[in-house]
């Protein structure tokens, strides 16, 4: 007999980060004077998909799992955004990641939507052979929901290339043999090997630091002996840190799941990386480092403040804490609208994600292009494919932020909303 289980999950605290994202979007439609219907229709997702499938474990049983893939809006091309496999996620999230997906490539100029999704679970409890089947049978519950010209998706927090490489496969084998190689771009984030981008993975982190290096440049500031801690240490938080080290900055505290450490002396990132591999991807207990409270991080003394984990970390709450001068936002959605509103008081500048984090979805982009055009491009090209990129949308948030007198976040909303604004004006729906 088979047995089905249904596992009980623990309720999750709301996260909020939907609320956050509509303050955000209200306030800058309100700045742009946003055609009211288009108001209406960016206001809401287009579609939202919740799935619950079922998955043999490791012990012979069933386990249903709940995947999420929220489409919120695709007037500027196909929807496009990363997948997170995490206990938090839920239909709220979704959407809100979603959202702010549809800002950041309108804002990077990309001919896409926005998409988010996801699995809610805890990757950490599953064996790889157990990640793999889940992986699959979500692939082949979200069926024709994503395609190459549809809805592709991409990492995202607890996912990687060797997730996309499995959505990439169980897809592509839904379609007859002489059309498999024209649907690999399903998914960007790939392996190397099976039709990834090189740089794909330092691509977001790459493009955090670059952030980082052209405001440090619009200010004349140095980044030389810079001290930088960094909330996450994952695709995003070790790639950040580790062009930052390479300009001379230096990392004096990192946080994780797990726990939080410190050095005044500075922490090597290259070392961390080499020792969490052995730690189970943990930071604690690093050689050299003193553990701090959880509550007691975002308060260490410090330059630059790179938040790279999950969204509504910086609060109102403890915002005041923040010694420094610059938050880089490498995750999506990090800081409350309150809290912000607590930075600004304190002079603290927020490099927003939307326009800090770009650097993923743009190396998608060129993924995704790749693939569809059959080429191949070698690393250096690529990474100056996105410095180009990011260096023009950066200068353009400053600007419209000097001129309009906003702050960073306010003028990548306006430009953002501007342009989708645009594309339904001039297709005649909305004179
Ligand atoms: N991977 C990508 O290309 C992109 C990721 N992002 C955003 O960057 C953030 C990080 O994503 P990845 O680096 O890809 O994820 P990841 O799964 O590679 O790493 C996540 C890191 O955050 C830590 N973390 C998780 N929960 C935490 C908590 N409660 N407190 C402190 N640390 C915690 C984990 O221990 C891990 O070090 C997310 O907000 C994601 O949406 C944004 C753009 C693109
Ligand atoms: O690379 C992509 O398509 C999207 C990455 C992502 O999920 C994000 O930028 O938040």
């Amino acid at each position: 007999m088979t047995l089905t289980k249904e596992v009980k999950k623990k309720k999750q605290p709301k996260q909020g980060m939907l609320e956050n994202v509509m303050k955000q979007f209200n306030a800058a439609a309100d700045m742009v004077e946003l055609n009211p219907n288009i108001k209406k229709i960016l206001a809401v997702t287009n579609n939202e998909l919740i799935i619950h499938f079922p998955v043999r474990m490791d012990n012979g049983e069933v386990e249903i799992f709940k995947g999420y893939r929220v489409q919120h809006n695709n007037a500027l091309g196909p929807y496009k955004g990363g997948l997170r496999y995490h206990p938090t996620i839920d239909i709220d999230s979704v959407k809100a990641l979603a959202m702010w997906m549809t800002w950041k490539t309108s804002l990077a100029g990309l001919p896409y939507g926005g998409a988010k999704g996801g699995i809610q679970m805890d990757p950490k409890k599953y064996s790889n052979t157990e990640l793999e089947r889940i992986t699959r049978r979500f692939t082949y519950a979200l069926g024709e929901n994503i395609g190459p010209e549809h809805d592709i998706p991409a990492p995202d927090v607890n996912t990687s290339a060797q997730t996309m490489a499995w959505i990439a496969d169980t897809y592509m084998s839904t379609k007859a043999p002489s059309e498999r190689s024209k649907n690999q771009h399903v998914v960007t984030g790939k392996p190397v090997g099976s039709g990834g981008l090189e740089g794909r993975d330092r691509a977001t982190g790459f493009g955090v630091f670059l952030t980082i290096k052209y405001w440090a440049e619009s200010k004349k500031i140095d980044l030389k002996d810079k001290r930088f801690i960094v909330q996450g240490f994952g695709n995003v938080g070790y790639w950040a840190a580790h062009f930052l080290e390479l300009e001379g900055a230096k990392l004096v505290g990192v946080q994780d799941a797990f726990g939080s450490i410190s050095n005044t002396e500075g922490i090597s990132v290259e070392g961390l990386f080499e020792f969490i591999k052995n730690n189970n991807g943990a930071v604690q207990g690093f050689p050299g480092s003193t553990e701090v409270l959880k509550e007691d991080f975002f308060g260490l003394d410090c330059d630059i403040c790179i938040p790279a984990a999950l969204g509504n970390q910086i609060t109102a709450e403890n915002a005041s804490q923040i010694k420094a001068f610059l938050i880089a936002e490498g995750a999506n959605g990090p800081t409350t609208v309150e809290a912000e509103k607590v930075l600004q008081e304190k002079g603290i500048t927020v490099i927003p994600d939307i326009l800090c984090n770009s650097g993923g979805v743009i190396g998608s982009y060129f993924e995704w292009l790749q693939n569809r055009n059959g080429e191949l491009w070698e690393l250096d090209e690529i990474l100056a494919k996105i410095d180009k990129k990011i260096r023009e949308v950066f200068r353009k948030v400053l600007k419209t932020s000097e001129e309009k007198q906003i702050d960073m976040r306010s003028a990548a909303y306006f430009i953002a909303i501007e342009r989708i604004e645009k594309a339904y004006i001039q297709r005649g729906i909305f004179p």
